[in-house]
């Protein structure tokens, strides 16, 4: 059985419907990416997933005892205030010193632990709040646009991590993103979508689609080989058992 699923899911504020007849399921283990145009609706989908909105009409089933990791697009945390990471670990429940040493670690910042919040990188900042959502050990971890503000390279970093999690903890991984090539090419599936699913498969079906490229184009290639020449031969010694052969051979 599917860890999420929705059926016929649609979805309106005041008479506004912004998502229509939406049929998805996410599998354990899998990594799974919307793409979509600003407004398409995507943030609007893992909020229903999650069970933030209500749908108009549908429903959504989630497996029993489901635990979701969810990792925001950014928190907004003032600079000066003096918090370190541990003890952002910490709130708003306490955790052991060896579950937060061990989700840092799976967040590939281990060193992280006494640093000032204030203090980190944007990069570095959105890695301990992946940490902070593998606190709850999560069957899915569910990804809004984790990697806004990041540069290409820091993205396909951000990305690479997700693969290695996923690796180590087989947990699912549904993202929204906008970095299109960079994320499609670490995912097994691709939804593109735009108040219902156009089209979806794996990322090199989806980025042939004519129903991606009549909302996207061609102009992100660029992104895609960047993540590929990385791939190719950054971290072999990182993670021994992955075989990364699959994102090669489309
Ligand atoms: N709380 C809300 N009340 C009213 N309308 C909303 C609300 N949240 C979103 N919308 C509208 O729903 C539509 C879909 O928004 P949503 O944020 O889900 O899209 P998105 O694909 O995630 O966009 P983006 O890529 O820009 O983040 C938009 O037209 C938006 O203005």
């Amino acid at each position: 059985m599917s860890l999420i699923q929705t059926k016929d899911l649609t979805l309106a504020y005041g008479g506004n419907t912004v998502l229509r007849d939406v049929n998805i399921e996410i599998n354990r283990g899998e990594i799974v990416t919307i793409v979509g145009p600003n407004g398409s609706g995507k943030s609007s989908l893992l909020r229903a997933l999650i069970g933030a909105a209500k749908p108009a009409k549908g429903i959504v089933t989630r497996a029993e005892g489901l635990k979701i990791g969810y990792v925001p697009q950014s928190l907004s945390i003032d600079a000066t205030l003096p918090l370190s990471v541990k003890r952002f670990l910490n709130l708003p429940s306490r955790v052991s010193k060896e579950a937060a040493r061990v989700a840092l670690e799976d967040a590939g910042v281990p060193e992280l632990a006494s640093r000032q919040l204030g203090a980190l990188s944007g990069g570095q900042f959105q890695r301990v709040l992946l940490a902070r959502a593998l606190l709850q050990s999560p069957d899915i971890l569910i990804l809004d646009e984790a990697t806004q503000g990041l540069d290409q390279p820091g993205a396909a970093q951000f990305y690479r991590q997700i693969e290695s999690v996923r690796q180590t903890r087989g947990c699912a991984v549904l993202m929204v993103s906008h970095d299109l090539h960079v994320v499609m090419a670490a995912s097994d599936r691709v939804l593109c979508f735009n108040g219902h699913v156009c089209c979806q498969g794996t990322p090199q079906v989806v980025a042939d689609a004519p129903e991606y490229r009549a909302l996207f184009g061609t102009g992100t290639q660029g992104a895609l080989a960047l993540y590929r020449h990385e791939h190719d031969h950054n971290h072999d010694h990182d993670h021994p058992d992955h075989d990364h052969a699959h994102k090669e051979a489309s």
